[in-house]
């Protein structure tokens, strides 16, 4: 323990820590857990010795930035704190982070009995109850208030829609919930009635529909969409070379009402590949047929390079949180949905080397898709618009 030390039900609160003061902590035995606030490797990092003693580790880095502390990390932090068996120790420098961290945690969770004031109040009050170190820090203090209320939001709308006409399609519908704005990403074709029925029900006002790419396997849903509601806008990367309303580039934010998604650049299956990120429902990242779930996209077509689509995966979505769900394109195996996590350490092409990698994709072998020579073609133009 460290004069910083201060425990709070099954949480132990930590700032800096020598090697014997950690080591300590497992041999008496009494934490099965710990979650680490800075980047993993530097001084002392209690790292190897936790993790070589059978303990849960955990490293979430929670650190200021220009514009103060991220709100985007709330979740990856409440994420990681639940999957942690505990008693658990939080630690950081000084412990002041790691008290914001569990005033968040407690509020949001209300679920340690040590804590009954986390039911009535938000997270900043709560830190001021327990007289926790972060309500004293102006920069903590403004990260709780603002959690607090970004998390009090309602939870995306949000639809995982199937292509039941063959081509094993996902398509997303994503809405805001209090304009009622949405977006529609990879629609096929054959399913734009059953698409816009479900935003209608919803009464969802779509807005935009976006493509992760110029697919190869379906003609896209876009142009009959955009014929049926000529209000919509369609959206795809400037470095597709296919023709939409907008051309998106990296970086950029596609927003319907308070809500967007990030776009990123991940080619390789085709040069014009992108990934959609969304902050919502825990982290999402539409990652069209770059990622697959435990899969990933061709690359013997299209300009596909699997150099470039290994560097894109492990730059583009495996550097997101690791608790970021992935939602494909495809699957071909009746699965919904992977995690960051899962595909990190799990898929089984992009856990290989680049040159591992390169050697299983040039021998896939697999037959090009059945619609390929009308699909391309059409997709350049957006779908079929007469
Ligand atoms: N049989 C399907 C096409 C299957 C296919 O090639 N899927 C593509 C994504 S759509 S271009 C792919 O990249 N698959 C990777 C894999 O490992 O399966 C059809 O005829 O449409």
């Amino acid at each position: 323990m460290s004069a910083n030390q201060r425990v709070v039900g099954n949480f132990i609160l930590e700032g800096h820590l020598e090697p014997a003061q950690v080591q300590s902590y497992i041999s008496e035995g009494n934490v099965k857990s710990w979650l680490l606030l800075e980047p993993e490797g530097g001084a002392n990092c209690p790292a190897s010795a936790v993790k070589s003693a059978g303990l849960d580790f955990a490293c979430v880095p929670f650190v200021k930035k220009e514009s103060g502390f991220p709100t985007e990390s709330a979740r990856s932090l409440i994420s990681a704190l639940d999957a942690l068996p505990r008693p658990t120790v939080l630690s950081c420098s000084t412990a002041r982070r790691a008290s914001a961290v569990l005033a968040l945690y407690l509020t949001h969770r209300q679920s340690d009995a040590s804590c009954e004031i986390a039911r009535e109040g938000a997270a900043l009050s709560l830190a001021r109850a327990l007289d926790l170190k972060a309500s004293q820090e102006p920069s903590l203090a403004s990260w709780l208030e603002l959690c607090s209320k970004e998390m009090k939001r309602s939870d995306l709308i949000f639809r995982q829609l199937f292509d039941t006409s063959g081509s094993s399609t996902y398509t997303y519908l994503l809405g805001d919930p209090a304009s009622k704005d949405a977006i529609l990403i990879d629609p096929v074709l054959e399913m734009v009635e059953r698409d816009l029925a479900v935003a209608d029900d919803l009464a969802l006002k779509l807005k935009y529909v976006l493509n992760t790419h110029c697919h190869a396997d379906h003609i896209t849903g876009t142009g009959a969409i955009k014929k049926l509601r000529p209000e919509v806008k369609s959206m795809i990367s400037r470095a597709s070379g296919a023709n939409a309303d907008i051309y998106l580039l990296p970086g950029e934010k596609v927003c319907f009402g308070e809500r967007y998604v990030e776009v990123r650049a991940t080619p390789g299956h085709t040069d014009g590949c992108v990934t959609y990120v969304s902050q919502d429902n825990g982290g999402m990242a539409f990652t069209g047929d770059a990622l697959l779930i435990r899969g990933c996209g061709r690359t013997d077509f299209q300009q596909g390079s699997p150099e470039t689509l290994f560097d894109s995966v492990h730059s583009q979505i495996f550097s997101l949180p690791e608790t970021f769900r992935v939602y494909p394109a495809h699957d071909y195996k009746g699965r919904h949905h992977s995690t960051v996590l899962e595909e990190k350490t799990l898929n089984p092409r992009l856990t290989k080397t680049k040159e591992e990698f390169k050697s299983i994709m040039d021998n896939l072998g697999l037959p090009y898709p059945k619609k390929i020579d009308a699909a391309v073609p059409a997709n350049m133009v957006c779908g079929i618009q007469d």
